[in-house]
C-alpha cells in the first residue's frame, strides 16, 4: 500500500491535513516584535492578539487586534511565539508553551480544518461536525509505516506507530482516548480500528474469489462494539480539557 502524493484524492485529503508551504512562507513573513506581541484575556474569544505599547510598574497598556486600548496586569499577559510557530503540528515545540499560545494554534488550525494536532506524546483531536475526507483507503496508505515526522498530524499515525510498535516488541499497546462527552472518542475509535481492519486486510491472502480481503475487514469491523466497550470502560472523563476536544496517545 503506498499513496500517489498526485492522485486527485490524495490531494483532496492533504487539503485537511497539511498546511501548504506557500501560506507557511507567508505566516513567517509577517511582521513579530518579540518584545511587543503578546496575548491578553478576552471574554469572548479567550485570547486576543495585542501589541504593547508602554508599562509603568505592574501595568501594561496594549493595543488589541481589535483596535482598542487596554491596561492590564503584567500577569494577566502571555508571550506570543515567532509567525513560524503558526498553526504548528507539534505544540511541543513551541517556545513559550502558555494557555494562550495552545489554545490559539489549536483554534487556528482547527479554522483550517486541520482537527488533529499533536501535544508531545498526545495527539489532540477537535470535533469538526461533518465528514472530512481523511480517513480513506488512500490516507491508510499514506500513513502507512511513516514515522510520525514524515507526515501530517492524524490519530492514523498513533494507530500505525502503536502497530509497528507492537510488531517491533512482541508487546500488547494500548491506546488512551479521553475527553469529555461529545468530545469524538467513539468516532475516534472507530476510525483506529477501521484503520487497523485495512492494515490486517491489506496483508491477508486473498481467497480463490478475491473477496478475503473484504471479509476480513467486516470481521474487524463489525467486532468493533466488543472493542468500543473495553474502550469505553478504560476511557476517563478530562474535565480539564477543553470542549468537543479529545486526546489520543499510545502506551506501551
Ligand atoms: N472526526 C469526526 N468526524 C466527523 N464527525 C465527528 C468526528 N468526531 C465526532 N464527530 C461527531 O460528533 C458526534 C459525537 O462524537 P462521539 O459520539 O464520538 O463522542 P464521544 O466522545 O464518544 O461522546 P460520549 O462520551 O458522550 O459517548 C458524533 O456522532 C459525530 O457526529
Amino acid at each position: 500500500m503506498y499513496a500517489d502524493m498526485n492522485d486527485p484524492e490524495v490531494v483532496e485529503s492533504l487539503k485537511y491535513l497539511l498546511v501548504p508551504q506557500a501560506d507557511r512562507i507567508k505566516m513567517q513573513a509577517q511582521p513579530f516584535d518579540g518584545k511587543k506581541n503578546c496575548w491578553i484575556p478576552d471574554k469572548t474569544e479567550g485570547f486576543l492578539a495585542a501589541e504593547i505599547q508602554s508599562t509603568k510598574g505592574e501595568e501594561v497598556s496594549v493595543k488589541t487586534s481589535k483596535g482598542e486600548t487596554v491596561t492590564f496586569k503584567k500577569d494577566q499577559i502571555q508571550q506570543m511565539n515567532p509567525p513560524k510557530f503558526d498553526k504548528c503540528d507539534d505544540m511541543a515545540d513551541l517556545t513559550y508553551l502558555n494557555d494562550a499560545s495552545v489554545l490559539c494554534n489549536l483554534r487556528e488550525r482547527y479554522r483550517s480544518w486541520f482537527i488533529y494536532t499533536y501535544s508531545g506524546l498526545f495527539c489532540v483531536a477537535i470535533n469538526p461536525y461533518k465528514r472530512l475526507p481523511i480517513y480513506t483507503m488512500k490516507m491508510v496508505g499514506l500513513y502507512r509505516g511513516k514515522k510520525r515526522n514524515e507526515v501530517p498530524p492524524h490519530l492514523y499515525s498513533i494507530a500505525d506507530n502503536a502497530y509497528a510498535n507492537m510488531l517491533r516488541d512482541r508487546e500488547n499497546q494500548s491506546m488512551l482516548i479521553t475527553g469529555e462527552s461529545g468530545a469524538g472518542k467513539t468516532e475516534n475509535t472507530k476510525k483506529v480500528i477501521q484503520y487497523f481492519a485495512y492494515v490486517a486486510a491489506s496483508g491477508a491472502p486473498k481467497k480463490d474469489d478475491g473477496k478475503k480481503e473484504a471479509n476480513l475487514e467486516d470481521q474487524i469491523v463489525s467486532a468493533n462494539p466488543v472493542l468500543e466497550a473495553y474502550g469505553n470502560a478504560k476511557t476517563t472523563r478530562n474535565n480539564n480539557s477543553s470542549r468537543f476536544v479529545s486526546s489520543l496517545m499510545t502506551e506501551n
